[in-house]
């Protein structure tokens, strides 16, 4: 997409939740974190590129021993609906025996999410736990609920806080919906 693109569709979309707000869920779902996994040094998974900013913001809010380390699965690339599921990098860290917390930037049908822990528990996990920092509102029933969400969004396309709009705006501190067409 070209920066020209890009501004245009910010300037045009609506702002869901501000950057002061979305700070203070990440500093919520830190203590709850904090509250459940304390001692259970657990590893730490970003599922990237998606939770790149929630990961970061969260892990620095996490006052306790945990290992850290990042898988990647694709099902969007540049559009707005999901498609297949595909593996686009594995765990590297030893999974089995462990409490893993996997860490996402959305929830949206739940199908990345479920097959992820799916996964995990193949490789031998021995608690998978979920933390989202935005939950979609749906009609539809998802097949995971996450542990942890930072806030629910609108069931729209929504960008910004780690999330892209076919490529662009990561990089946003506060979660935008794309215009209604
Ligand atoms: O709940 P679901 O409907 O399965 O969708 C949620 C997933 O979709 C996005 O990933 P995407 O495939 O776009 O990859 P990305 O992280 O590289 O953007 C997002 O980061 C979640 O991982
Ligand atoms: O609404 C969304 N925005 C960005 N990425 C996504 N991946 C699934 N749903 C979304």
């Amino acid at each position: 997409m070209t920066p020209e693109a890009a501004r245009k569709i910010l300037a045009e979309a609506e702002l869901i939740c501000s950057a002061e707000n979305s700070a203070l869920a990440v500093r919520r779902v830190a203590s709850e974190i904090t509250a459940r996994l304390t001692n259970a040094n657990p590893l730490v998974l970003a599922v990237m590129g998606g939770a790149v900013v929630f990961a970061g913001q969260l892990l620095s809010l996490l006052p306790f021993p945990l290992d850290f380390d990042y898988l990647q699965v694709s099902r969007y690339r540049d559009n707005t609906t999901g498609g297949q599921l595909s593996w686009v990098v594995e765990p590297s860290s030893t999974v089995a025996g462990r409490c893993v917390l996997v860490v996402d930037d959305i929830l949206d049908e739940g199908i990345t999410l479920a097959e992820i822990c799916h996964r995990l528990f193949a490789l031998g996990a021995a608690e998978v736990l979920t933390a989202v920092f935005a939950d979609k509102q749906s009609d539809c029933s998802k097949p995971i609920a996450a542990d942890f969400v930072g806030i629910t969004v609108p069931d729209r396309y929504v960008f910004g806080f780690g999330m892209d709009i076919k490529g662009a705006w990561r990089n946003l501190p506060a979660v935008y919906a794309l215009k209604r067409e």
